[in-house]
């Protein structure tokens, strides 16, 4: 068999309507993911650096260990993907991808993973999964990780959203940089129409992904959801959508490096 590179899609033709839509059709794979991860309950020994039997907790350890086998098989290849523990990933095993390059090569390497893994741990988390202790360790940290993976996908996403921004009118962006002025920067990315769409999509989203289903009486299990819709809004009005404009502002102030 011939070792050819993998080939990936082109993202030369991207486009402020384009990468609009990678974030509508990444919202589905974060409300899935939140749907799997409120089946099983906190889990809190999961978490405890104490108990594991492993370096660090439970779930650190099979994060890093599946970002360890991901980035063998050329996960970190791509742009869109960020690692929770860049540092001592193995090397490649696999051919490289050649993903054509559109981000400006000093914003590449952001990465704010730290603080995503920080905010779901002790701000999401405790919001959309209930008390207890179910056993079922393994399987619940492997959603965490889907969790984390999508959250971080689609927060530094942020990268591709501000180059389109830049490349579209950089006569209105080029000065803030220049002057590395954050706030100016922050307002000339905000567009807050936007903004309350997504929140009022994810919403509904969240209520069609997440009812639940009764076959005897219909009624029974009506306004009942997976996870509370309304939560979903708030963890992208006030997570999501200021992590992704932060790596937005990250990318913009290299823009000219
Ligand atoms: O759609 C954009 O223009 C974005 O920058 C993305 C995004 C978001 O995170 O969803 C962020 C900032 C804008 O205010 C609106 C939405």
């Amino acid at each position: 068999m011939s070792k050819k590179p993998i080939s990936s899609d082109s993202c030369l033709n991207m486009t402020l309507d384009s990468v609009r839509e990678s974030l509508i059709g990444q919202e589905d794979t974060i409300i899935f993911c939140l749907i799997e991860r409120a089946k099983y309950p906190i889990n809190s020994p999961l978490y405890d650096e104490s108990v594991a039997g492993v370096p660090g907790s439970l779930v650190e350890y099979i994060v890093k260990e599946t970002e360890a086998l991901q980035a063998k098989v050329g996960r970190y290849e791509s742009p869109e993907e960020n690692p929770f523990f860049p540092e001592n990933l193995p090397p490649l095993i696999v051919p490289p991808h050649n993903i054509p390059q559109v981000l400006h090569p000093s914003g590449i390497s952001i990465n704010i993973n730290k603080t995503i893994w920080d905010t779901y741990f002790n701000q999401l988390l405790p919001l959309f999964v209930r008390e207890g202790n179910d056993g079922n360790y393994v399987p619940t940290a492997t959603c965490d990780l889907h969790c984390l993976q999508a959250l971080s996908r689609r927060i530094h996403y942020g990268k591709f959203v501000a180059e389109i921004k830049f490349m579209d009118a950089p006569e209105d962006y080029s000065p803030a940089i220049l002057a590395q002025d954050r706030a100016t920067l922050m307002s000339l990315l905000t567009f807050e129409k936007v903004e309350e769409m997504v929140k009022q999509r994810v919403e509904k989203k969240a209520m069609v992904f997440g009812q639940e289903v009764s076959l005897n009486d219909p009624d029974d299990k009506k306004g009942k959801y997976k996870v509370d819709p309304s939560m979903v809004s708030r963890l992208y009005g006030e997570w999501v959508m200021p992590l992704t404009k932060l790596v937005q502002v990250e990318y913009l102030l290299r823009r000219l490096d």
